[in-house]
């Protein structure tokens, strides 16, 4: 029986594959092999040995303690694009809304539930305080272009916006999905000093947590509005609350409030629903599921954020995969430990990624049970080595 634990509301669609297959057993006790989750911070979780995998129905992963679970032998999945279009549609709305005033003139008019007279009439005399502009002929910034970011970018083109994007490490998938039209920014400070609008589409890490320091303020242009669906620490905050202030930030819209942000003025909070769409949660759940159970059943990997994509057809006869260290000689003492034993190794795949690497090696036949544990434990004892699996 194959375990998993899941953790915030993963959609049902997800759910029905480990439901409805026999060889798993859905939360069912505290040692699982894999763990779905969404948003919760597993920073300060105690993973127990027994958990093999984690996949993120998601894109960002910055709530998984990554260095700790590569180290640990723990793959990390998540699911890129499954939620692009969601947060692509509620960045455009708030486009939109924001250049409209479209919040605070709903909210007043809501106001006047409780009044008696001409609402019509007060309505007229109050509807100039909400004059707007039109987004067309604007500036957008698009900072990040991967699979959020493009589909903004393009959009926003299609409804008449002029587009620059920066992204110094765009993928070449991502630049052949961008439009023509969409401007290239060298230096984000060409972000800063030209845009209306600014939309931040990266992930958070030790390298931009603070993108939005006291710095950029300084480099705005006056009045630009700055959206944020990407998450809250890639802005400073009381940097953001002084540009509210001032006038340099004309509003912030932001996926990621708190008491912080709820204090400032002209903020447009939203919480925290860039993905919360029924299909884009579909994506997610269905994605991740499938590439966890695809990992705890054939070692297979797809789409893990601490490891390469690795894929092999799975015999079903003997698997043995090792996740290591990037240094020499690997394979050489893998494949050594498996010399002891009369098998012959069918067929053999070796990755990395950056400074760890993974290896499939495909025998022509089952291990005796007193060999596997043999094997797993010679194997385990390689320097460098964090996690050997017989399937
Ligand atoms: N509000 C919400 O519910 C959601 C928020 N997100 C957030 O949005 C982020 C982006 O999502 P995706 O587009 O799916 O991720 P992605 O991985 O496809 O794209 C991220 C892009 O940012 C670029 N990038 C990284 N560092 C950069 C830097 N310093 N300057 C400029 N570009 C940089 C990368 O090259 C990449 O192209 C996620 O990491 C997550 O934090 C994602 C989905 C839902
Ligand atoms: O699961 C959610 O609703 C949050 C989505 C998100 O922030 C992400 O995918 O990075």
């Amino acid at each position: 029986m194959i375990s998993i634990n899941t953790y915030n509301a993963i959609s049902q669609s997800g759910l029905s594959l480990i439901e409805d297959d026999l060889n798993y057993h859905l939360n069912g006790n505290g040692d699982p092999d894999g763990i779905l989750v969404r948003s919760k911070n597993l920073h300060d979780y105690d993973f127990p040995a027994s958990v093999k995998a984690i996949a993120r129905a998601g894109a960002g992963v910055n709530n998984i303690p990554i260095d700790l679970c590569t180290e640990k032998g723990i793959v990390v999945f998540n699911t890129p694009g499954a939620n692009a279009n969601a947060v692509k549609e509620l960045v455009l709305a708030n486009l939109i809304a924001s250049s409209r005033n479209l919040y605070s003139a709903v909210g007043w008019t809501n106001s006047l539930r409780d009044s008696e007279g001409d609402v019509p009439g007060v309505v007229e005399a109050k509807k100039k305080e909400f004059v707007g502009s039109e987004i067309k002929g604007k500036k957008l910034g698009v900072v990040g272009l991967g699979a959020i970011g493009v589909l903004v970018a393009n959009d926003a083109l299609a409804l008449g916006m002029d587009v620059v994007a920066y992204d110094p490490f765009i993928s070449v998938d991502a630049a052949w999905r961008l439009s023509q039209d969409v401007k290239r920014a060298h230096q984000i400070e060409e972000v800063w000093a030209e845009c209306d609008f600014v939309t931040l589409h990266i992930p958070l890490t030790d390298k931009t947590a603070s993108f939005v320091s006291e710095g950029a303020f300084g480099k705005m242009k006056k009045g630009m509005t700055i959206l944020n669906f990407s998450r809250g620490e890639l802005v400073e905050e009381d940097a953001m609350a002084a540009a509210l202030e001032s006038g340099i930030v004309r509003k912030y819209v932001t996926d990621f409030p708190n008491e912080k942000v709820l204090a400032m003025k002209n903020v447009v909070p939203v919480p925290h629903l860039g993905a919360s769409t029924v299909e884009s949660e579909e994506n997610c759940a269905i994605m991740a599921t499938k590439q966890l159970k695809t990992y705890l059943e054939t070692g297979n990997i797809k789409h893990a954020v601490n490891l390469p994509d690795v894929e092999l057809p799975y015999s079903g006869k003997m698997r043995v995969t090792v996740m290591h260290q990037n240094i020499p000689n690997m394979v050489g003492q893998i494949a050594t430990v498996l010399s002891g034993y009369a098998v012959n190794i069918a067929d053999m795949i070796n990755r990395s990624k950056n400074t760890w690497a993974y290896t499939m090696i495909d025998l022509d036949q089952k291990l005796a049970d007193d060999e596997q544990a043999e094997v797993k434990q010679k194997m385990k004892n390689i320097t460098g080595v964090v996690s050997v699996r017989l399937i």
